[in-house]
């Protein structure tokens, strides 16, 4: 999709779902799914991709969390991000959503400093960042910050119970709310957040009695339990970093790592085996006189390099290769590379368009009984066809059988090394 195009709208059955397709909720319209006791799906992300598929399944809140500098960036923890990442993941997240409520997540350090801190970052958020609303963290401790926020006109959604920006002071992303203190903590923290004007409150990590106390003392919707991590969801991380962040509370609906993984490897594969390229897709093509004309010039050009003194060494013709109209030409390989793999169904060129000719015929066997002289430093410029040519790397000189028996596998001519003493 073109930058600047809108995301494509969610598809009938996700239309269905969501109360208002068409435009981009607010936080008015949070607010009517809870008083209408509507579950609310909240999940994070971090760029376009993971926006989009947020959006077209109907998510009601969309989150750009700072875990991203976990998930996304590598990172231990979230203490480290800073505004300017999280606004670099805002707007992608913003150009790829249309539908869900944007919260942007303030980071570490940006906020703490009181209402003039919170304010200037939040503001940010707004204007760079594209969101319609941010999230902070902390009860009690961020009040003021929230209040402030919400005077200046901005929405703020609150986060108590494990706050992970606070893992160097707590020890840990740790469950809060574990013992009677910390229930009231927990309750306190909520409560101040609420009073303080803030539209929703992340309550995470704490046992479900203590959660149902906040829920039934605070009336703005509590985002517990339902605001997950998009990668977590998707199971897309399996390293072992990923498995140590992710939380005991993430329910994973897919294993995408591992189909990743798997689709990985087999490209890896492939291109190894030389199965990738191939000519299905290598689509593109040129006419045959626009072709001869190409060579005729290709060739000029490689004469003039040659010629000219002081160039460059001039690639060295390995082989001959064939392509799906019997159509050849002589590989050109940089020296110290060759083998070449042929490409399926053909003929052998009867005679290569090229100023090695020698070199090449003795690549295709009419040197008789004598392997193929060493590597020269001719050549006429490298084939622009894919279908022509498929490189893998080795070392020794390679050639080609001189006939080319039936197609098979997808591969005609044989590649022999003569180091093997093997004649092909
Ligand atoms: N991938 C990911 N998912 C998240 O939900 C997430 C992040 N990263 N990074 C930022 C914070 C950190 N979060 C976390 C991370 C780990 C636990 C966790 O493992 N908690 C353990 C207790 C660990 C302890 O006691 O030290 C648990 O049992 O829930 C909880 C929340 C939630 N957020
Ligand atoms: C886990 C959620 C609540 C969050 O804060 C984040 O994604 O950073």
């Amino acid at each position: 999709m073109a930058e600047g195009t809108p995301p494509p709208r969610p598809p009938p059955a996700a239309k269905a779902a969501a109360p208002t397709p068409t435009r981009r909720l607010t936080v008015t319209d949070i607010r009517r799914l809870y008083t209408t006791r509507t579950p609310i799906v909240m999940l994070t992300a971090a760029d376009y991709p993971s926006a989009v598929h947020g959006d077209l399944a109907g998510v009601d809140i969309t989150l750009i969390g700072d875990s991203l500098g976990m998930v996304v960036l590598g990172r231990p923890t979230t203490q480290t991000v800073t505004v300017g990442e999280m606004l670099h993941h805002c707007r992608a997240v913003a150009a790829g959503s249309a539908r869900p409520l944007l919260v942007g997540d303030l980071p570490f350090g940006s906020y703490e400093g009181g209402a003039d801190a919170a304010l200037a970052t939040a503001t940010r958020f707004i204007k760079e960042g594209s969101v319609g609303a941010v999230k902070l963290e902390g009860g009690r401790r961020s009040a003021a910050a929230v209040s402030a926020l919400v005077r200046a006109g901005i929405a703020v959604m609150g986060h108590v119970g494990l706050t992970p920006q606070s893992v160097s002071a707590v020890g840990g992303f740790r469950p809060a709310g574990r013992d009677a203190a910390g229930a009231a903590a927990v309750l306190d923290d909520a409560l101040a957040v609420a009073d303080a004007g803030a539209f929703a409150i992340v309550l995470e990590c704490v046992p479900p009695a203590v959660a149902a106390a906040v829920v039934d003392a605070v009336d703005v919707p509590p985002m517990g339990g339902q605001v997950l991590v998009y990668h977590d969801v998707l199971g897309m991380l399996t390293h072992p970093h990923h498995a140590a962040v992710a939380p005991r509370f993430c329910k994973r609906y897919a294993d995408v790592g591992d189909v990743v993984h798997r689709a990985l490897v087999a490209y890896g594969a492939d291109v190894r085996a030389g199965a990738f390229p191939s000519p299905a897709y290598a689509p593109y093509k040129i006419g045959a006189g626009a072709l001869s004309e190409f060579r005729a010039y290709a060739a000029k050009v490689a004469a003039a390099r040659r010629g000219g003194g002081g160039d460059r060494p001039a690639a060295r013709i390995e082989c001959v290769v064939v392509d799906g109209n019997g159509a050849g030409a002589a590989a050109h390989l940089p020296r110290g590379r060759c083998a070449v793999r042929v490409a399926r169904r053909g003929r052998m060129l009867p005679r290569p368009p090229s100023a090695a000719g020698a070199r090449v015929r003795a690549a295709r066997g009419e040197g008789q009984g004598r392997p193929p002289p060493p590597p020269s430093r001719g050549g006429m410029g490298r084939t622009s066809e894919p279908e022509e040519l498929w490189r893998t790397r080795c070392t020794a000189v390679t050639w080609v059988r001189p006939r080319c028996p039936r197609p098979r596998g997808g591969v005609l001519g044989g590649v022999r090394h003569a180091r093997d003493g093997v004649r092909p």
